[in-house]
């Protein structure tokens, strides 16, 4: 088999379709579209075609001034460049966000992974327990041995506010494939969860799981404000690891000069209310 297989879903708010967006930007384009006319200048991998119309509709009406991807006025974002994360609609900044701004780490401990690779919060609880707490760090400890909820609740609260109608892509399971930048082409797109976890050996699994670089390039191509990552850290499914995973994707960053902020990783069972709510 080499055909990458490809998927995902388009979440977002009840509204109308839009018009696809150009494929090359305007000059004096945001830095966001402006990696989206880069990426779509680039060479495909495999040259497969893609019919968009497959994907669905949606974009969303925004309320005025609100910085969803979907629903700034003329289909571009107004609110904020990449990097720069939304105030509230109150005007406030929640302080973890001004440390993450101001250089502080959000990857690490939180992230749930040991330093070997193996996942340090409880698997079975978290898979079967939403509300399960990122703050039993290893095998051994359980989540009842700490004061989870109060963590839990902290992390949750200081995670960025995106708008209060954002939309979403989740990859599932995928190859690298030039549908991306068209599904970018079609949808403003707020979040993109996307896989980055069993893909060794490559010569196998590529047609159906990305690499962390390539996850990068998709999130790039999909031209979204935000990446999350998924598909890594709960089950050992191939030969990598999640510590590998996590460890190209810090690379891949840098190496795209992707502004840490725009990279949330979030600990099993935790929550990011995307609308600050
Ligand atoms: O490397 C990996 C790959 C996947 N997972 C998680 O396993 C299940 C099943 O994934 P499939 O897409 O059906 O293969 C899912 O929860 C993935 O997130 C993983 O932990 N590590």
């Amino acid at each position: 088999m080499n055909r990458s297989h490809w998927g995902g879903w388009i979440i977002a708010p009840a509204g109308g379709k839009r018009e696809a967006a150009p494929l090359s930007p305007p000059p004096g384009a945001t830095v966001q579209e402006r990696l989206r006319g880069a990426s779509a200048d680039q060479e495909t991998r495999d040259g497969e075609s893609y019919d968009a119309a497959e994907q669905g509709p949606v974009s969303a009406e925004a309320k005025p001034g609100d910085p969803c991807a979907s629903g700034a006025p003329g289909g571009h974002r107004t609110a904020t460049e990449p990097g720069e994360v939304p105030a509230r609609p109150d005007g406030t900044v929640p302080p973890a966000v001004r440390a993450l701004q101001a250089g502080e780490t959000h990857a690490g401990p939180e992230s749930g992974i040991d330093e070997q690779g193996a996942v340090t919060s409880d698997v079975s609880d978290a898979a079967t327990r939403p509300n399960a707490s990122s703050e039993a760090r290893t095998p051994r400890t359980t989540n009842e041995a700490v004061t989870s909820s109060e963590a839990k609740a902290s992390s949750e609260a200081q995670r960025p506010f995106v708008c209060t109608a954002p939309t979403l892509y989740f990859a599932g399971d995928s190859g690298y494939f030039q549908g991306f930048r068209e599904i970018g082409r079609r949808h403003k797109i707020d979040v993109a969860l996307m896989p980055i976890g069993a893909y060794e050996p490559e010569y196998f699994m590529s047609p159906q799981h990305v690499t962390p670089e390539q996850a990068l390039q998709a999130f790039l191509d999909t031209g979204a404000t935000w990446f999350v990552p998924m598909h890594y850290g709960s089950f050992k499914l191939a030969d990598d690891t999640p510590r590998e995973a996590l460890d190209r994707l810090e690379s891949g960053r840098r190496a795209h000069a992707i502004e840490e902020t725009r990279v949330v990783i979030l600990p099993h069972g935790e929550t990011w209310r995307l609308s600050g709510e």
